[in-house]
């Protein structure tokens, strides 16, 4: 096998990055603009494989989109102007798109054939398809429709009210969006907040969504209407360069334009609690999302316990926190964080054997990890397990580690965040 190395000597960051635009948001920006009426102008929208896939999924369902750099033009044909795509659909890597797109599917009048690569193949797909055909969606697949590939026939929806029973966006999205096709209210219940995208954004586009004492509430009223979306920077690829900004001795970074809903910022807190030297400037909003300027200063941290509802706010962070935890004084213990075992890998497994490969002392556990520091990572060899939030892991790792560290490879960053290596350039000295 070939591997990819990485070797910073003596390293020190210091500059500013413009993450990309943030994953959730861009995907929904396409959804929401196919399905509305009107021309919908996306700017700043992360040209990741991830929305890509999405992007692709409505152009087979004759919806025109036109990408020029991050603009992107979406010309709705409202939500009875989908056709049956010619062919299956390819969802690759993209969890969001499968689950969000299960949810629009099965309100539409037709079957679909839907499949993704080795990774997405693994992951569970009953969490949606157990309300959908509540609704009276029909569903079929491996394992009673538990896994991809998926043949999908729309259509007549009732709507229900349903609690989720996992903490996920992407299942709470995806009823959200039968419920626009569905008969009468359909009602999401979380007793966990997730994060909030879809409700935000689905306001903006005309929907008649409501978050009442009942839950968050939605009906059929017909269609969409267009709506710009600016997509913040992704707090989830900006939490690389804050994790780098605050180990690697000597650092100062600052991050532009990143997203800060709160249903987001768990990383801050969490960050601000182990002491960080993080700050927070040029506050505003943009589409119903608050977006600000991060700057972080490297500085001595403290492990801290991270557990219950801040879990759902900082889910796709944990890898790197748990580097991050590798060089802060004392005991991180990791708890409630179960969901990371269906990601793209089972990230506990992951991170962990990847951070023991480095020289850290970590222990997996059943919902999360135990990590104690601060460890002098000594490098060595790891594996991405094909996961980009474990690759750029990898990548960081290797700023604070002795020797270098060798993986399998560094492609799958392409899934969220293409110019992750141009930006770690740009403020490496
Ligand atoms: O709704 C979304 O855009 C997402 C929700 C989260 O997944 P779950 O809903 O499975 O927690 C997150 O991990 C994923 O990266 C994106
Ligand atoms: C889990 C992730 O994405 P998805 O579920 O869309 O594959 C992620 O980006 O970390």
């Amino acid at each position: 096998m070939s591997y990819v190395q990485f070797e910073y000597t003596s390293p020190r960051l210091e500059g500013e990055v413009k993450v990309p635009g943030d994953k959730s948001i861009s995907h929904r920006s396409i959804i929401f603009g196919s399905i509305s009426h009107g021309i919908t102008k996306v700017l700043n929208f992360l040209d990741g494989e991830d929305c890509l896939r999405t992007i692709d999924a409505f152009r087979e369902m004759g919806v025109q989109i036109d990408i020029e750099g991050n603009t992107v033009h979406v010309h709705g044909n409202g939500l009875e102007g989908l056709k049956k795509p010619d062919k299956a659909i390819d969802f690759g890597n993209s969890g969001t798109t499968t689950r969000l797109m299960l949810g629009l599917l099965a309100g539409l009048p037709f079957e679909t054939n839907i499949f993704g690569d080795p990774s997405l193949t693994k992951r569970p797909m009953d969490r949606v398809v157990v309300p959908l055909r509540k609704m009276g969606a029909s569903i079929y697949g491996d394992a009673n429709g538990n896994f991809l590939p998926i043949t999908i026939h729309g259509g007549a929806l009732q709507g229900i009210t349903y609690q989720l029973p996992v903490k996920s966006a992407q299942v709470k999205s995806a009823v959200l969006l039968a419920g626009l096709l569905a008969e009468g209210e359909t009602i999401v219940q979380e007793e966990t907040e997730t994060r909030n995208h879809t409700e935000v954004m689905l306001q903006a586009f005309g929907a008649d969504l409501k978050q009442t004492e009942k839950g968050i509430t939605v009906t059929n009223k017909g269609n969409l209407t267009a709506c710009d979306v600016e997509v913040p920077g992704d707090i989830s690829s900006a939490a690389f360069f804050l994790a780098a900004g605050a180990i690697v001795p000597g650092s100062t970074v600052t991050l532009k334009n990143v997203g800060l809903n709160d249903s987001r910022t768990g990383i801050l807190d969490v960050l601000k609690q182990m002491g960080a030297a993080i700050t927070i400037a040029n506050e505003r909003t943009t589409g119903g999302e608050k977006i600000g300027d991060l700057t972080i200063q490297y500085t001595a941290l403290e492990g801290i316990t991270i557990e219950g509802n801040i879990i759902p706010r900082l889910i796709d962070e944990i890898p790197i926190l748990a580097l991050l935890a590798t060089q802060a004084d004392g005991k991180t213990v990791i708890k409630d964080a179960e969901e990371l075992k269906v990601k793209e890998t089972d990230r506990i497994e992951a991170v962990c054997q990847n951070l023991q490969a480095l020289g850290a002392n970590i222990t997996p556990t059943d919902d999360g990890m135990i990590i104690e520091g601060p460890t002098k990572l000594t490098g060595g060899t790891i594996s991405s397990y094909m996961d980009h939030r474990i690759a750029m892991m990898g990548v960081i790792a290797a700023l604070v580690s002795e020797n270098p560290v060798k993986m399998d490879e560094k492609d799958s960053i392409n899934i969220s965040y293409p110019a992750f290596f141009d930006d770690l350039e740009t403020i490496l000295q």
